[in-house]
């Protein structure tokens, strides 16, 4: 037990307070224990059976310390100068021996017991016993009995008995007073309270009551009651049980002073006619009852502390067990928790990894939002889950996937339109934030739906819309519960990350739709493409050839389409296009594949032509419907179309040569004028062959050299000489001979060929001229014809600037030609083309002008110098009044915009006259000189110098 004492006094004032208390109550004390005297028989005088300063004194000294001595000193000198009257040296003598009783009592008691507590256990309790009586035998007893000795006081006959006597009074009187003080030094304290401390009182009145019955003489015969005086036993033994060491200390001094109080008033069992045994047997008693009673409170003290230091024990195992517990329970939660959110975590990415790996592989998208629901489904048991897709519209909901809905349910949001309040998906894809629906019973957003959630037994929707990268919506993915809910935390996070994983399915399903879209469709037309076309043409062929069925092929490509496209703009020849193929769409099957393989150039896949009569008759339905007049620019505008047919097995059986043979076919069509269709036959293919043979001949004519030039003069109306040249292209064949264009320059045109070949006949032209101006032969002009194709190039300006250059021919003197075809060819480009060879010096003249779509406002914009009327309107002029009005409408239309007017093909004299008469400028044609070759020219020109041409004009 740990004795808590109140410190020590360290100041002097608080010694001095020490002092001053322990004086009073040791003079209290000792004028108490002097009231309660017996007289003994022996004639020793009056003695206290029960000196209680010895307990104020050791307990003084054990509490407070041996520096409280004075204390007890003056006490005891008070009481014995003042209360007994005794002699200063015999009051110093005895009460030497009180202070040194208290001192060495209580050290030799610490000594003893290495405590300050005598209550501490029964060893405690005995051992103060015995170190008291040792220091009072020894020293108080000792001392007093010799100074009472000296002082004649006593005699040495009863130095003896009064040795003894003055030994156990004074340590009964320790035994009484001394626990009392040591064990109420803090009361109030632990353990203590109101219910206990009415207890003890109960216990201990009960006692003293009968105590004093049995000391008192209500139970006793005196002499007779000796046992009557242990009745108290149970009660200390009550009280040591119920209130421990204090309440025993209590009783045993009460008890000590009842049985004093009624001893020393004669009753009670110690009344004895001897003094001194009625002194002994109080004596006798009172220690008796304080050792029992301290020795039972002391143990039972010791137990309760013991049982109370292993309650404390229990208590605190118990609370870091609970602690302990707690925090595993914790731990435990904690890991649960931790566990779940992985394995919920893992779930989920397991799960995401099967969509991805559904993507990755290319799975349809429908069967992607099947696995991503599933999944999601799968990572939280209980919801339900779907995805709705915006329309391309932007306005409604279409059914995407939802594994666990009724068809019922899905049916009725399939083609939801959006809205503010249009239950929860509507919603979010509406405002494009996630809309939290935990009653849909309830909440106005599903008023409209309110009716199929509840058959669909749905009670809460939470929606997160679905995004593209770019945060467009997509659409809405939903999780439904069957009971009002209101998201966790970790099912914001599956509904963002499921939401999020469908937006890139999506988008990337709309990549790839897109992508395949631009490889296989023609973005103008939206039909199949070339690739497109040939894989279903593979595809189809695999199939014909193991149902042993024919196939066939329709190439189409519009008559006179570059004519439009040039003249009526790009624009109109792409809304042509688009009315095309709407018309083709149209009239064909759905099974057969129609595509646009480029430019005007469109194909139909029969995959049934074993009727050749239908054949024939679609293709004839189809150029019909496409003769059919298309509203352009804002006016009706008739367009043909050519159509060659190949049919498989007949006439190949690969795709490349089907589509080859079908393109031969038309050709042959366009080569009849156009607006029919032409089956294949094998002779087309001779033809064709002819073609390609012809361009390889081509190409080593240029290698060889072979082509000539022949130059057909232009005269002067007004002067009547010759004033230009038109060089004209011929090809010395080494087998066939001399071959004019007609034959071979649409094939040049066709292959290309035609810009190295335009760009020798510039240079040769160029070249001649040189030779002619060196002879003085030059006319004012060679006029070189400009191929469309060679106009386009980019490097043409350079090309004509470097040969101009390299030859040194004057740019003045040379005139390009170009055909209307070619100038509206690049429009805008052509100006500046046009602008940047005027610049040069280079002249130029429109030929066969009126034969094209022209435009007049053109006439005004382009840096022309000439117009150079068509020969097919002055064959005619002399007898077809629209061709003689056209040519004098030319004329005029010519000099009116400051141009200088040509006429070709003058063949009569006729057409000269009318020419003549209408002002021409210029003219050419067999009636004057046919095209002749440079050395004919020569001398034309050499005689030119001595004759008159006019005279040569005839008239
Ligand atoms: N890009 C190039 N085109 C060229 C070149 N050389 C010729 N051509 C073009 O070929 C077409 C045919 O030319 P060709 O057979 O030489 O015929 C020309 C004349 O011979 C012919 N002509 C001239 N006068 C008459 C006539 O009175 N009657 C009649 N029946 N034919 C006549 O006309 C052709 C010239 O036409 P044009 O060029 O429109 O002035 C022809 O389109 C040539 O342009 C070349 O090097 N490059």
């Amino acid at each position: 037990m740990n004795v808590r004492y109140p410190p020590a006094p360290t100041t002097p004032a608080g010694l001095a307070a020490a002092w001053l208390l322990l004086a009073a109550g040791y003079f209290l004390a000792a004028l108490v224990s002097s009231q309660f005297v017996l007289s003994s028989s022996q004639d020793i005088g009056l003695w206290s059976p029960l000196w209680l300063p010895t307990g104020l004194g050791v307990a003084a000294v054990l509490r407070l310390g041996a520096r409280v001595w004075p204390g007890i000193l003056f006490g005891a000198l008070a009481h014995d100068l003042l209360i007994l009257e005794l002699p200063l040296a015999l009051a110093l003598s005895l009460d030497a021996g009180n202070v040194l009783e208290a001192l060495v009592g209580a050290a030799l008691f610490r000594r003893l017991s290495g405590s300050g507590d005598p209550l501490a256990g029964a060893r405690t309790v005995m051992l103060f016993a015995l170190a008291v009586f040792t220091a009072v035998a020894c020293l108080s007893a000792s001392l007093g009995v010799g100074a009472l000795i000296l002082g004649g006081v006593v005699s040495w006959n009863d130095a003896g008995l009064m040795w003894w006597i003055w030994s156990l009074g004074n340590t009964a009187g320790a035994l009484a007073l001394a626990p009392l003080l040591l064990s109420w030094h803090d009361v109030g304290g632990r353990g203590w309270n109101r219910r206990r401390l009415l207890e003890s009182a109960l216990i201990i009145a009960l006692a003293l009551v009968v105590t004093h019955g049995a000391f008192g003489g209500w139970l006793n015969t005196p002499g007779s009651g000796l046992p009557l005086s242990f009745l108290a036993l149970p009660f200390l033994a009550w009280t040591a049980f119920r209130s421990g060491i204090r309440g025993t200390a209590v009783l045993v001094f009460l008890l000590s002073l009842t049985s004093l109080w009624n001893t020393v008033h004669g009753a009670g069992p110690f009344v004895r006619d001897s003094g001194l045994e009625s002194v002994w047997l109080l004596q006798g008693y009172i220690l008796v009852l304080s050792l029992t009673g301290l020795l039972l409170g002391a143990v039972i003290g010791e137990r309760e502390r013991a049982r109370h230091s292993l309650q404390q024990t229990l208590n605190e195992q118990e609370d870091r067990i609970q602690s302990g517990t707690r925090e595993l329970r914790q731990a435990n939660a904690t890991l649960e928790r931790e566990i779940g959110e992985r394995t919920r975590a893992e779930r989920i990415s397991r799960g995401h990894g099967r969509v991805l790996e559904q993507l990755a592989t290319g799975k349809p998208l429908q069967d992607i939002l099947y696995v991503l629901l599933e999944e999601t489904e799968a990572a939280r048991p209980g919801i339900v889950c779907s995805i709705l897709l915006l329309d391309a519209d932007g306005r409604h909901l279409r059914h995407g996937a939802a594994p666990s809905l009724p068809q019922h349910y899905c049916e009725a949001v399939d083609g939801l339109e959006i809205g503010p309040r249009v239950g929860s998906c509507g919603a979010a894809s509406y405002t494009g934030e996630r809309v939290i629906v935990e009653d849909i019973m309830t909440h106005p957003y599903w008023d409209g739906l309110r009716e199929p959630a509840a058959a669909a037994g749905l009670r809460a929707c939470w929606s997160e819309p679905v995004k593209s990268a770019a945060g467009e919506v997509l659409g809405a993915f939903g999780i439904y519960q069957r009971e009002v809910a209101s998201p966790r935390p970790e099912d914001l996070e599956l509904l963002t990350g499921a939401a999020h994983l469908a937006g890139i399915a999506i988008e990337r399903k709309q990549v790839e739709e897109r992508l395949f879209e631009l490889a296989n469709y023609d973005k103008l037309t939206g039909l199949a493409n070339r690739s497109a076309f040939t894989s279903a043409l593979n595809h189809a062929l695999q199939h014909a050839h193991r149902q042993q069925a024919r196939i066939g092929i329709f190439f189409l490509d519009l008559d006179n389409f570059k004519l439009i496209n040039d003249t009526l703009g790009h624009d109109v020849g792409d809304q042509l296009l688009q009315d095309v193929a709407r018309r083709l769409d149209e009239n064909v099957r759905s099974d057969d594949q129609l595509a646009r393989l480029g430019g005007d150039e469109f194909t139909v896949l029969l995959s049934d032509a074993d009727d050749f009569q239908r054949v024939g008759e679609l293709a004839e339905r189809l150029l019909e419907v496409l003769a059919r007049p298309y509203q352009l620019a804002g006016q009706d505008t008739a367009v043909t179309a050519s159509i060659g047919i190949s049919l498989y097995p007949d006439d190949a059986e690969d795709a490349a040569t089907l589509l080859k043979n079908a393109d031969i076919a038309m050709y042959r069509s366009k080569r009849q004028g156009g607006h029919s269709v032409q089956f294949y036959t094998p002779e087309m293919n001779a033809e064709a062959h002819d073609r390609l043979q012809l361009e390889n001949e081509l190409r080593k004519a240029l290698e060889r050299d072979e082509f000539l030039l022949y130059f057909q003069p232009q005269w002067d109306l007004g002067g009547g000489t010759l004033v230009g040249l038109e060089v004209l292209l011929r090809w010395q064949h080494p087998v066939h001979g001399l071959i004019g264009p007609d034959r071979f320059m649409p094939t040049a045109e066709h292959s290309g060929l035609i810009v190295p070949i335009g760009n020798r006949v510039l240079r040769a032209a160029c070249e001649q001229g040189v030779a002619w101006r060196e002879q003085g032969l030059l006319p004012q002009r060679i006029a070189v014809n400009i191929s469309s194709r060679q106009f386009q190039r980019q490097d043409m300006i350079e090309v004509i600037s470097r040969t101009l250059a390299e030859t040194g021919f004057d740019a003045g003197r040379l005139e390009l030609e170009l055909t209307e075809t070619v100038l509206m060819d690049n429009g805008d480009a052509t100006v500046t083309m046009l602008r940047a060879l005027k610049a040069m010096g280079v002249h130029l003249a429109i030929d066969d002008f009126g034969t094209g779509y022209s435009s007049l406002a053109y006439l005004k914009l382009f840096p022309i110098d000439r117009l150079k009327i068509d020969r097919s309107f002055v064959m005619d002029l002399t007898h077809d009044s629209d061709d003689a009005a056209i040519v004098a409408a030319t004329i005029a239309l010519g000099h009116n915009l400051n141009r200088t007017v040509i006429a070709e093909g003058v063949e009569t004299p006729a057409q000269l006259e009318f020419l003549r008469q209408h002002g021409c400028d210029l003219v050419q044609g067999y009636l004057l000189s046919r095209p002749l070759p440079a050395e004919e020219i020569t001398e034309l020109l050499r005689a030119q110098r001595v004759a008159t041409p006019e005279a040569d004009v005839p008239a």
